[in-house]
């Protein structure tokens, strides 16, 4: 092979430094990709394929586009996965000497989006990194899970318990999780579509950990955050914040501290929960449309969407916390005016967090600083807002809200009223800031004006009254003369150029001209330039005092959007016990009050006490069993995040995990038979419930022989009754079930309540206390247009089945029940007939062929 040219030297050393990435490689107006890069970038992008020394026996791929598209193909190579390296032009091609120096400035991944054209407005953007801990560091048996959203700079880390990675990964749901190189990669991770980055095993060295993150946040120790110096979430921490600046080439100041998480401080939702319930997506399609977070939406600004999306994934656990966030909600909501001028206030607010990101790490551009300006002018309108209002956490929010006048007039000062996107695109500042650039300003104007008088006198002097002035980038400013008057052409003109039909000249009057007004264009920009970045210093001092506002206006906007959900949707604030209870009056299911299609609601109770803790809940298919088990965990996580709930009143015992069961959805992808899955979650609710717990399940053991179904579920409902004490809401299709009432205190039935009219069914959707009479599952298939034949028939196997295979009822034998019904509920199972040979045994008087022999049949009886 040929000895590479020094650029494309220089290109594959800057590749080879970065591994795992596409390399876009700025030359002059371009940013070309080679080799396998250009032919990833002209699939994904829609780029032509082209290659470099097409002549030669080895052409390189490559593929390229203009300069100005950069953000619009970063997106999209961002969106499909993949880890890009931006390289730039560190020096003017026309002043440099040699080859021009290139740098990769930013990487960009897409756990680590720091610009509003490359994030969603109402999602945070997780960078995650997990560390398991190897040797003797693993004994504890903990992993460090760490998160952080570069683009705002929120940094948290936990110690978590294997078991717990999965659902906390569901949870964060980060765009992009850093794992040691070598080490497995969590299925969660997977399932989510996290890209997954390999780190070396030293980025998650403890002692360098420690050291890294007391310089990142100069600090001696790192003993003010609250945290377990020696647990893997420090270190986990630390690989998380080294990749983080490498990938941006910045020293991220804005990240200012470390939070600790802990499980047990917020109401536990594990995955097949959050899924089942619909909190974030919905389980059909996936989308957020018609989630929970979707239709409780009606915050105004990006932030506030964010912060309602984190509270609803963190409901809280403790009471104050939870009283503090209704006080304020019920303050808003009492004050309609004030609330409505306030929502108002906050649609008019930037992206204050994600801004104040990008300041800090020198990114903020001439529009974002504008958005700055207009956002901390209306601060004071809001803390004036806030000064009228009672609720303690209110006012401690207003104390926190920081307009920060000086930066705000040093802004408004500096920058025109509406700078553009572009540091380069000049027109940034202002007239009358800067003495210096309206001088500059002035003369390139001026300049302007004296090449237009300059026209008309040279047309006056030559007779040729068609003359222009033109310009262009080879030989700047010039005179245009048609052919048909170059006779006229005077002396002192030097011909540049000749075209078809027309002839361009110079003259030394026109570039002494020239050299001042384009000597001042230039100075002017990068003057302005030099005064944006700057006034960009300066409020980069601002950053701590604009994030802390930032979240002041992000919390405001949930709470201002809970008491206009509260004021609006009839929403009533719960009240808090430390009792494990649950006394819902008329409530509502948030997402369907809102959402059902043509017609009303039909609102219920729910009323568990310790001493009638589970309720079983039949009727027929579509009666809204699923519905009502529902609404009830959604109205306790409602109320544990702090908003009112749909309902006329409500008590809420505050608990410390929701587990739903509800659906049989299928896991194939995973590899797991509906089944499966189903007995899964069943065996973690089991084992993870407590008295405190809140479980809903729908249905369970449909997945199987009637008999297991049957069986499984009365023994998981035993257990929940009798072990876990948790309040427990189950819809069941099995009747039989119904009568565990008579032996198990604390369980009573509900029914959901149907009316028979001319031979057909209407749902009422109304729970009632005592178990359904009947099943009407046929009646159900019925208006399904299931055919005539097959209903007739399916009503005569049921009363077959009806008249001899009554059920059996609290495990007690009925005259009535066939013989394989009987075997079912018997406590002690037939022993198999090997067991009874063996059990009749005596070696001590068997010949050892006799024991072999004994051996064989016992083999072959157990087919
Ligand atoms: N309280 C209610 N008010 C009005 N409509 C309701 C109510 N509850 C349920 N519905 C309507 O009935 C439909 C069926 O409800 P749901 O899925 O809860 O029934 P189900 O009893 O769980 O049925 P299945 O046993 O087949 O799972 C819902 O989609 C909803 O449109």
């Amino acid at each position: 092979m040929s000895e590479p040219t020094p650029m494309m030297a220089r290109y594959l050393e800057v590749k080879a430094e970065h591994p795992g990435t596409l390399l876009l490689f700025r030359m002059g107006d371009f940013y070309e990709l080679f080799y396998e890069d250009a032919e990833l970038a002209a699939k994904h992008l829609g780029i032509t394929l082209t290659s470099r020394d097409k002549g030669s026996s080895n052409p390189v791929p490559m593929a390229g586009f203009p300069h100005h598209a950069l953000r619009n193909h970063l997106s999209k190579l961002i969106r499909k996965g993949h880890r890009v390296a931006v390289c730039e032009q560190m020096e003017d091609p026309a002043t440099a000497k040699g080859m021009v120096r290139r740098e990769v400035t930013q990487v960009v991944t897409p756990g680590t989006l720091t610009d509003d054209d490359l994030l969603e407005p109402n999602r945070s953007n997780f960078l995650a990194a997990l560390h398991r801990p190897r040797g003797k560091a693993a004994k504890g048996g903990r992993v460090g899970l760490s998160w952080l959203d570069v683009s705002t700079g929120r940094f948290v880390t936990a110690d978590l318990a294997p078991a717990d990675l999965p659902d906390e990964l569901a949870r964060i749901a980060p765009a992009e999780l850093l794992i040691a190189e070598g080490t497995e990669v969590p299925e969660a991770a997977e399932r989510i579509g996290s890209l997954v980055t390999e780190r070396p095993a030293y980025a998650f060295g403890t002692d360098a950990a420690i050291k890294r993150l007391t310089e990142h946040f100069g600090t001696g120790t790192l003993a003010g955050f609250d945290l377990d110096d020696a647990g893997p979430g420090v270190a986990a921490a630390a690989a998380l914040l080294e990749y983080a600046a490498d990938t941006q080439k910045a020293a991220l100041p804005h990240i200012t501290g470390l939070s600790p998480y802990r499980c047990d401080d917020c109401l536990r939702i594990d995955e097949a929960t959050r899924r089942s319930l619909e909190l974030t997506r919905t389980l059909r399609d996936g989308d957020r449309s018609g989630s929970l977070l979707d239709v409780l939406d009606e915050t105004k600004s990006p932030m506030g969407a964010r912060r309602l999306a984190d509270w609803l994934a963190e409901p809280l656990t403790d009471r104050a916390a939870i009283a503090a966030r209704h006080d304020a909600v019920e303050d808003l909501c009492n004050a309609a005016a004030d609330r409505t001028a306030l929502r108002e206030a906050l649609a008019g607010v930037y992206d204050l967090e994600r801004l104040a990101g990008r300041v800090a790490t020198r990114r903020a551009s001439p529009r974002d600083l504008g958005g700055l300006c207009r956002t901390l002018g209306l601060l004071p309108k809001i803390k004036d807002l806030l000064h009228a209002r009672h609720a303690e956490r209110l006012t401690a929010l207003n104390g926190s809200l920081d307009p920060c006048p000086d930066v705000r007039e040093a802004v408004a000062a500096a920058l025109t009223d509406d700078p553009p996107i572009q540091i380069t695109d000049g027109g940034l500042i202002r007239t009358g800031f800067s003495p210096e650039l309206d001088e500059l300003r002035a003369l390139a104007k001026g300049g302007k004006e004296w090449i237009a008088k300059y026209r008309a006198e040279e047309a006056e002097r030559t007779g040729i009254s068609s003359l222009k002035v033109g310009f262009n980038k080879v030989f700047g400013y010039y005179l245009e003369v048609t052919t048909t008057h170059k006779d006229k052409v005077p002396e002192d003109y030097t011909r540049k150029q000749t075209l078809k039909d027309r002839e361009r000249y110079i003259t030394p009057a026109l570039k002494e001209y020239e050299d001042k007004v384009l000597r001042a264009e230039e100075r002017a920009v990068s003057l302005e330039q030099e005064l944006f970045t700057a006034l960009r210093e300066r409020v980069a001092e601002f950053v701590p005092a604009l994030q802390r506002s930032a979240g002041v206006l992000a919390e405001l906007d949930v709470l201002a959007c809970f008491a206009h959900l509260a004021a609006t949707r009839r929403y009533v604030r719960p009240e808090l016990s430390a009792e494990p209870v649950l006394s819902i009056t008329a409530g509502r299911h948030p997402v369907l009050d809102v959402l059902r299609p043509g017609g009303e609601f039909v609102p219920n109770d729910t009323t568990l006490t310790p001493a009638d803790r589970v309720h079983l809940i039949t009727g027929p298919n579509m009666a809204g069993k699923s519905t009502y088990i529902r609404q009830t965990a959604l109205i306790l996580i409602l109320a544990q995040c702090g908003s009112f709930v749909p309902a006329e009143a409500a008590t809420i015992g505050l608990a410390d995990r929701v587990f739903a069961r509800v659906g049989a959805g299928d896991d194939l992808g995973r590899g797991q038979s509906t089944f499966m899955v189903e007995m899964t979650e069943t065996a973690r609710i089991l084992n993870a419930a407590t008295e405190k717990s809140l479980v809903i399940l729908d249905e369970i053991g449909r997945g199987t022989s009637t008999y297991d179904g049957l069986s499984l579920a009365w023994a998981v409902t035993e257990h929940l009754h009798d072990a876990v004490k948790a309040r427990t809401l189950f819809a069941t299709h099995y009747h039989e079930l119904t009568g565990l009432d008579k032996d198990l205190a604390g369980l009573s039935n509900r029914h959901v309540a149907v009316a028979e009219r001319d031979g057909t069914i209407v749902f009422l959707h109304t729970i009632r206390t005592g178990p359904a009479s009947q099943s009407y599952g046929i009646h159900v298939a019925k208006l399904a247009g299931v055919p005539r034949p097959v209903l007739d028939r399916a009503a005569e196997v049921l009363r077959g089945l009806e008249e001899g295979a009554a059920p059996a009822r609290n495990g007690h034998r009925n005259g009535r029940r066939k013989e394989k019904q009987i075997a079912l509920f018997r406590m002690e199972p037939e022993p198999h007939p090997a067991l009874v040979r063996l059990k009749g045994l005596d070696p001590d008087h068997l010949t050892p062929m006799e024991a072999l022999r004994t051996l064989a049949e016992l083999r072959d009886s157990a087919h």
